[in-house]
């Protein structure tokens, strides 16, 4: 009931210990809590909060408009609602380096396991898009050497992007890579990345964990889990993955309706009542206090 039984810290330890096995962690993005919910129900190990995902939610771009505040409030929602340890996309920290320090503060206490900084100015942009702007790699240093020092939990995980790829070539990126790990980041993600050959560079040129971002219709190609695990990887990111299968089949079943005056012939792509209710454990609440749960559901529903 309720559906958590983790702290935080077990979470935390959990994606440290399930890292260290060097076997590529899938991670889909949530568009909302109760998605981080089926991401652990259908087994995955770990959900990802992703920027756009959040500000799209609010109807709002990919552009640095959402606030710390903000992300972490929903983030504080979506682990109440799943025991896997979280992700989340903290953009390039919200100002300057003692933003970024507190963004840290704000997303431990929201129980996540750990965020990703990017190197970008603001407004930032979806990484996948031209015309990005990075920042000097002495500043994302102190962005980072404030996010480290910032922390309490050791095993908070703080990753490093950078975006500077599509920016400055694939060697500046490799060293931004590098120096950011020596400025205490423990996983870098390499952003926009064009093909395996790239990855691969990352690889041999850092030993901490690697994030690959498989975000669709974007720079880089979808690479299968096999090849992502035999680059060396340790994460495969689906940010926006679940938002654009929701809001696709959305789209779909408004146009229907709108075309068909009635919902009929759309009930076998709907999740029915009755996953919708197990999903949200009605039974474990109905064994707390019988009165929550005194009705039984009509075959089929
Ligand atoms: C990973 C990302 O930062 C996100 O916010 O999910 C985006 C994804 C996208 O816009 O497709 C990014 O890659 O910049
Ligand atoms: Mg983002």
């Amino acid at each position: 009931m309720l559906h958590t039984r983790t702290t935080p810290a077990e979470r935390r330890r959990a994606l440290r210990e399930r890292l260290a096995t060097g076997r590529l962690l899938p991670m889909p993005g949530a568009l909302n809590p109760l998605s981080a919910r089926l991401i652990q129900d259908t087994g995955f190990e770990a959900a990802y909060l992703s920027g756009a995902v959040l500000a799209a939610d609010l109807g709002l771009p990919d552009i640095g408009l959402t606030t710390s505040t903000e992300i972490a409030a929903r983030a504080q929602q979506t682990t109440r609602a799943t025991d896997l340890p979280v992700l989340i996309d903290a953009d390039t920290g919200f100002g300057e380096p003692m933003n970024a320090a507190r963004t840290v503060q704000l997303m431990e206490d929201a129980g996540l396991a750990g965020l990703h900084l990017e190197d970008q100015v603001n407004p930032k942009r979806c990484g996948h898009l031209d015309g990005k702007t990075v920042t000097s790699r002495e500043e994302m240093v102190r962005r980072i050497k404030g996010a480290v020092d910032a922390r309490r939990d050791p095993d908070f995980l703080l990753m490093a992007r950078t975006d500077a790829r599509s920016v400055e070539g694939l060697d500046a990126a490799v060293d931004r890579a590098k120096a950011y790990v020596d400025a205490g980041a423990d996983a870098i993600f390499p952003e926009a990345l064009t093909g395996e050959a790239e990855f691969e560079a990352f690889r041999k040129a850092v030993d901490v964990p690697l994030l690959a971002n498989l975000t669709e219709f974007g720079k880089t190609p979808l690479l299968d889990t096999r090849t992502l695990e035999n680059l060396g990887y340790d994460i495969a990111l689906y940010p926006v993955t679940l938002l654009r299968l929701a809001m696709g089949a959305v789209e779909d079943g408004l146009r229907t309706l709108a075309a068909e005056g009635t919902q009929e012939s759309l009930l076998p792509r709907m999740q029915t009542r009755s996953r919708l209710y197990e999903l949200l454990g009605y039974g474990d609440y109905a064994a707390f206090d019988s009165a929550v749960h005194d009705f039984t559901l009509p075959p089929g529903t």
